[in-house]
């Protein structure tokens, strides 16, 4: 469960009063998430999501992602706004960490897409980075390619207690990955960075809500739909690939955006690098998170056989 900063009664009720969202009804953790420090708050006037900062995401970085939501829920998307307080301020501290209040969107997320979700899921993307086009600031990718090395040295031969042989396995890829990367021929935009089907609510068939955007920056357009095809088309152990899932996530995203011929050839190496990204920070999360952490780790092993699977076969064929 992802609540690693507690939020007492007496402090959210007051925290509310800064805003007309009515008075605290009740509040309680949200299970799912591993970055974030989530409630779900009812009041007299409505639902929200108060959310409480926690070791990845920087205060500073804030404004870039309220700013990315804001020009996303003017034209149309559905993602959810950080509430202004009757001052205007939509960052708060909360127990410490900074804390916004997030409207509430209804929808659940998908545990096992099929392609017709995957078909919608690639289609919100693709309305995304059309959206994203006029979008002028920029924000480096704080886990992007340069931070691969750094972040598998951190890790160092602990990785071997994960898997045995882990190390020099990954080194092996990263090696690869990094120099064949051809990112910066492709376009670049601002991407999201983590979609999985965890960051997007579905009804049915539909997309009703896009979130976390805790990771948006600008980096290679396409990496994000790499990121999406592994976290979509394969089961949650990363051992089974659903062929018709990645198709239709792929079909969905050039039907609404589009995928130049030379993005298309580059799928597979940014996928394996997508892998290598998730492997790393899963790796680290599992080596360092406390043990009274109110969290489920994610297991960094499920992307070392993504990566497996993407290094034997073509799976955008
Ligand atoms: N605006 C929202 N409307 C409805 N539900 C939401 C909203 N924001 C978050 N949630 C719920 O809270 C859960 C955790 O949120 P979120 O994915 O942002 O957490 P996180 O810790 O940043 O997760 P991740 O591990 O994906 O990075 C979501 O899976 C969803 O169920
Ligand atoms: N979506 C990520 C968590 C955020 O970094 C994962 O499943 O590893």
């Amino acid at each position: 469960m992802a609540v690693y900063t507690q939020v007492s009664a007496e402090a959210l009720a007051a925290f509310l009063t800064r805003f007309d969202a009515g008075e605290l009804v009740s509040a309680k953790g949200i299970a799912e998430g591993v970055e974030n420090s989530n409630y779900l708050v009812d009041t007299t006037t409505g639902r929200f999501i108060l959310t409480l900062y926690e070791k990845r995401v920087s205060a500073d970085d804030l404004p870039f992602f309220l700013a990315v939501l804001d020009h996303l829920a003017a034209r149309g998307l559905p993602v959810p706004r950080a509430l202004p307080d009757r001052e205007g301020r939509a960052i708060h501290s909360l127990e410490g960490r900074p804390a916004c209040l997030i409207e509430f969107l209804p929808g659940v997320s998908v545990t096992h897409p099929t392609p017709a979700q995957a078909h919608a899921a690639g289609e919100a993307m693709g309305r995304m980075h059309a959206v994203l086009a006029d979008f002028t600031p920029t924000r480096p990718n704080s886990m992007g390619i340069d931070t691969w090395q750094p972040l598998f040295e951190r890790c160092g031969r602990d990785l071997d207690a994960i898997s045995p042989g882990l190390y020099d396995d990954v080194g092996f890829q990263l090696d690869a990955v990094r120099s064949g990367w051809a990112g910066d021929l492709l376009p670049h935009g601002v991407i999201h960075a983590d979609l999985f089907p965890d960051n997007v609510l579905m009804r049915g068939d539909s997309v009703t809500g896009l979130i976390d955007f805790y990771f948006a920056c600008t980096d290679v357009r396409a990496f994000d739909l790499a990121i999406m095809h592994t976290a979509w088309a394969f089961d949650t152990t990363g051992s089974h690939f659903e062929r018709e899932v990645g198709n239709a996530l792929i079909r969905g995203y050039e039907q609404a955006f589009g995928l130049t011929p030379a993005e298309r050839a580059e799928l597979t190496k940014l996928a394996k690098g997508a892998c290598i990204r998730f492997l790393l920070s899963r790796a680290w999360d599992w080596l360092n998170t406390p043990a009274d952490a109110l969290v489920t780790r994610k297991d960094p092993l499920a992307y070392w056989r993504r990566l497996q699977l993407y290094d034997r076969g073509d799976l955008f064929a």
